[in-house]
């Protein structure tokens, strides 16, 4: 059965529109938690867009779940999470001018500078995701990396058309497996929706799904805290097909 992690980005998003003080992601993420998310998950990015580094230090001493720091593989970040003491860092690709994440981080083509990031996060006491395509030779890489974690990229599952989701899908439940055999433990995320959702949940070996801006977009017609509940409903009772009736992936 997955657990949910809340991405609350996207409140910030809202305080950062005028430059103000709120929404609060700090005070949201207690909702969240009433709620009944898993944890809090935050993208402190480089250009400081949404998250802001006052939210991450506020969030380490208010959140009683899990609190996932995701982050770019840069110095600057390694520093601030080794400062902070997040439960996790999920490292993510990240590029200024992106709209939102657009693809998994090449763990392959970095494999030694992040293994040796890896290893001071973890000697810190720091778990450690990264945040990949669904791609053999990635899982492969962050295996060597030493990681604990992978988070799988859901993005081209949920962009694809009706007819391509079974495809994106059965991508995704074979490299949960194919992480699992690497004695890699495997959660997911991005662009995962109320109607997206189950199909990823239901993966045998799924543990946690990462979510953010449905359950934003949700809370401005039904609260955070209702939106975040209805959300962990369907990740932790999942139907197996509700999207593709009697197609097989
Ligand atoms: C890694 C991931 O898929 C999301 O958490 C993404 O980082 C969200 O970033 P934005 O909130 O800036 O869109
Ligand atoms: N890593 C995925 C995440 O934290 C939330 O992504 P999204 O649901 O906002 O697309």
């Amino acid at each position: 059965m997955a657990s949910l992690g809340v991405n609350i980005d996207h409140i910030a998003n809202v305080r950062q529109a005028r430059r103000t003080v709120e929404p609060d992601p700090v005070r949201c993420a207690l909702l969240a938690e009433l709620g009944g998310a898993d944890g809090i998950t935050v993208h402190l990015r480089e250009d400081r867009r949404h998250i802001q580094d006052r939210d991450v230090e506020l969030l380490r001493a208010t959140v009683r779940t899990r609190l996932n720091l995701e982050m770019a593989a840069t110095a600057e970040m390694e520093a601030i999470a080794l400062r902070v003491r997040p439960d996790m860092v999920t490292l993510v690709p990240e590029r200024r001018e992106e709209v939102t994440t657009e693809g998994g981080l090449d763990v392959a083509g970095q494999r030694d500078g992040l293994a040796a990031m890896v290893g001071r996060l973890m000697e810190a006491g720091i778990g450690v995701s990264l945040f990949v395509d669904p791609d053999d030779a990635q899982l492969e890489a962050c295996r060597h990396c030493g990681a604990r974690w992978v988070e799988l990229h859901t993005g081209a599952y949920a962009e694809a058309a009706w007819g391509e989701q079974p495809f994106q899908l059965a991508r995704i439940t074979e490299a949960t497996a194919i992480a699992r055999g690497l004695g890699l433990r495997v959660n997911a995320g991005h662009g995962l929706t109320y109607h997206n959702v189950e199909p990823i949940a239901a993966i045998e070996g799924m543990e946690e799904l990462n979510i953010g801006h449905t359950i934003v977009a949700r809370a401005l017609l039904v609260g955070l805290q209702e939106a975040v509940r209805q959300m962990r409903a369907l990740v932790q009772n999942p139907r197996r097909d509700p999207l593709f009736g009697d197609r097989q992936p």
